[in-house]
């Protein structure tokens, strides 16, 4: 991975084209053939040329020429086409491949950088950034080859036929890319600032659609949402300047490299004059010396590409060599769901400790509940159990076996981790609750579904269980979400399930058909359980009550109200609540 970062960005992105590397060597073959066609014409004209000169009058050879130069043109447009399609080929399959290797990357990284970074950059990286690099694979690397041989070979022909000539043809050439490169320099700085600007925007896009309701129900408008409106003017602006500070040296290079014929012409008449140049070869010449200005500007279009391919590339291999939670692949037999914490620490940026030194001991079969105020690390415990982040120091077993040890699909296996805010795909019911198990069949699905009871207003809605639940669920009220999620994780069926706050949204008339669902769900299982309603966890095997990131206490209800004032006060506090309603 090292050396992937170290390399050059060509050399990266021709790594990531490994798979399709005799598509674009072919390409590369279809394209120079393609340009040794394109030369075909230049020739026939020249030789049109000198029969003219030389007075030939037999009508025949200039038709042939003719029709020589046709099959060459027709020659170069059949080529190149058939590099085009060949190279477009290969760079949508690579593209394709560098998304597959980003969306995989990303189930492996630790959840921390994952929250930790706004979805839009992800979405530009995956996206915008890799589309970026489409143009790369399919012109540069045919195109720029041949658009580079053809001006090769002229100027080699022209040495053969006038070494003068030849050099006068490149003086034009020589100081546009002299005015190009000078402009060029600071390119990739200018890219990188713009590459920010656009990562910005699309953040706060992102952001401010996320947050629409907030925006709406605060009677905000786009212009006052200040991050957004201030992230687009700034894109804007930043384009605008770039552009202005360009155009002065583009001008010039647009005026200067295309005008070959200023030192051809001239000195070519004086050469011709003084009887040093012959006619035939100075026509010759002039149009042989128009032929390299086409290529060299189609060269100098990829220019973009080139400096815009450092950014593109780091970007991405930054996602791809983003650290990656640490786990074995080879499967192991765990001996059964006990669950072991030992000495763990965690911090989730590296500073902040928020779990210090909690050991902790779940038997298999048994229930724990997690309790104590808010913050105080509670899902931190139970998302560290399920995986999602590496421990800081100490360690987390799952039947015997160090999490570490065990492979990520495993533990996955394993575990249903329910939450309050369980994502829902824009798919129809059936399929998120089919998420559980995909080889569920339909019944096994509604099953679920009526065991977790959603059967009943899954059944009143227009579409039934194909009825599409919107953007994150968004049709769906917040408790009817979370029985969705149960019916998932009882589809599902792993020996070891967590409820982190997963009736919190519920309404008391459907709480009762929850609990007894929940009920089914874990009978025989491992289940871990964090909820507030205190209530619903006092026949816990253990209560783990969990303070400032540490184990406070543990022990039954009844143990917990005689020895742990804390746990005594949440209890009184539970109950006077419930009192009052
Ligand atoms: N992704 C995160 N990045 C940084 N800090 C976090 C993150 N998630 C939680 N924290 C912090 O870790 C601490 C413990 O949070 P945690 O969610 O585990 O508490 P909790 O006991 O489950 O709280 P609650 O009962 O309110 O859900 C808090 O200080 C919280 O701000």
């Amino acid at each position: 991975m090292k050396e992937e970062k170290k390399a050059s960005p060509i050399s990266v992105l021709l790594g990531w084209g490994k798979p399709y590397h005799g598509k674009f060597i072919g390409s590369v073959v279809l394209a120079v053939l393609g340009v040794a066609c394109q030369m075909v014409p230049y020739f026939c004209v020249a030789h049109i040329v000198t029969m003219m000169l030389d007075g030939e009058q037999d009508f025949s050879r200039y038709v042939t020429a003719c029709m020589v130069a046709l099959c060459g043109y027709l020659g170069k447009v059949l080529f190149s086409s058939l590099s085009t399609t060949v190279s477009h080929t290969a760079a949508y399959y690579t593209l394709r491949d560098i998304r597959w290797r980003l969306t995989g990357k990303l189930a492996r990284v630790p959840m921390g950088t994952i929250l930790d970074t706004p979805s839009g950059q992800y979405k530009t990286t995956i996206v915008d950034r890799v589309e970026g690099m489409e143009s790369t694979f399919a012109h540069l690397i045919p195109e720029m080859t041949a658009n580079i041989l053809v001006p090769l070979v002229i100027v080699v022909y022209l040495f053969i036929m006038d070494w003068r000539m030849a050099l006068l043809s490149l003086v034009t050439l020589v100081v546009g890319l002299a005015v190009m490169s000078v402009g060029m320099m600071s390119y990739p700085k200018k890219w990188e600032g713009a590459v920010k600007a656009g990562k910005d925007m699309a953040n706060a896009i992102v952001e401010y659609i996320g947050g629409i309701e907030v925006v709406k129900a605060f009677s905000q408008s786009a212009g006052s949402y200040k991050k957004y409106s201030d992230a687009v003017n700034y894109n804007a602006n930043y384009y605008v300047e770039w552009m202005r500070e360009n155009q002065k040296t583009m001008s010039a290079y647009n005026a200067i490299l295309p005008s070959v014929l200023i030192c051809v012409l001239p000195c070519g008449f004086a050469f011709w004059l003084s009887g040093s140049l012959e006619l035939s070869a100075f026509l010759s010449i002039v149009i042989f010396s128009l032929g390299l200005v086409g290529p060299i500007m189609s060269v100098f279009t990829f220019t973009d590409d080139l400096a815009v391919l450092g950014t593109n590339v780091e970007e991405i291999s930054q996602l791809l060599n983003a650290e990656e939670l640490d786990h074995k692949d080879t499967p192991v037999n765990l001996a059964d769901t006990s669950i072991g914490l030992d000495h763990v620490s965690f911090s989730y940026d590296g500073e902040t400790e928020v779990l210090h030194d909690v050991s902790l001991s779940i038997q298999p079969g048994t229930m724990t509940a997690l309790v104590g105020p808010s913050g105080s690390g509670k899902s931190t415990v139970a998302k560290l159990i399920a995986g999602y982040w590496d421990v800081t120091s100490g360690s987390i077993t799952l039947g015997g076996h160090e999490l570490k040890e065990i492979p990520l699909s495993e533990i996955a296996a394993q575990i249903s981790y329910v939450s309050q805010d369980n994502y829902l795909f824009n798919r129809s019911i059936r399929e998120n609750i089919r998420m559980g198990r995909p080889d569920a069949t339909d019944a096994e699905v509604e099953q679920a579904a009526k065991q977790s009871g959603c059967d009943t207003f899954i059944r009143k809605l227009d579409q039934g269980y194909d009825t599409v639940v919107g953007s994150a669920g968004s049709h769906l009220s917040g408790g009817e979400r979370q029985r969705i999620a149960i019916a998932r994780a009882m589809l599902k069926d792993a020996p070891v399930v967590i409820l982190d706050e997963a009736t919190a949204y519920i309404d008391p008339e459907n709480e009762a058909v929850v609990q007894k669902a929940i009920s089914a769900l874990t009978v025989g299982k491992t289940l871990i359980v964090i909820a507030h309603r205190l209530s619903t966890i006092i026949g816990a095997d253990n209560i783990v009550v969990v303070k400032d990131g540490t184990i406070h206490a543990q022990g039954t209800h009844d143990k917990l109200l005689e020895t742990c004032p804390l746990y005594r006060d949440m209890w009184q506090a539970h109950i006077g609540a419930n009192d009052q309603m």
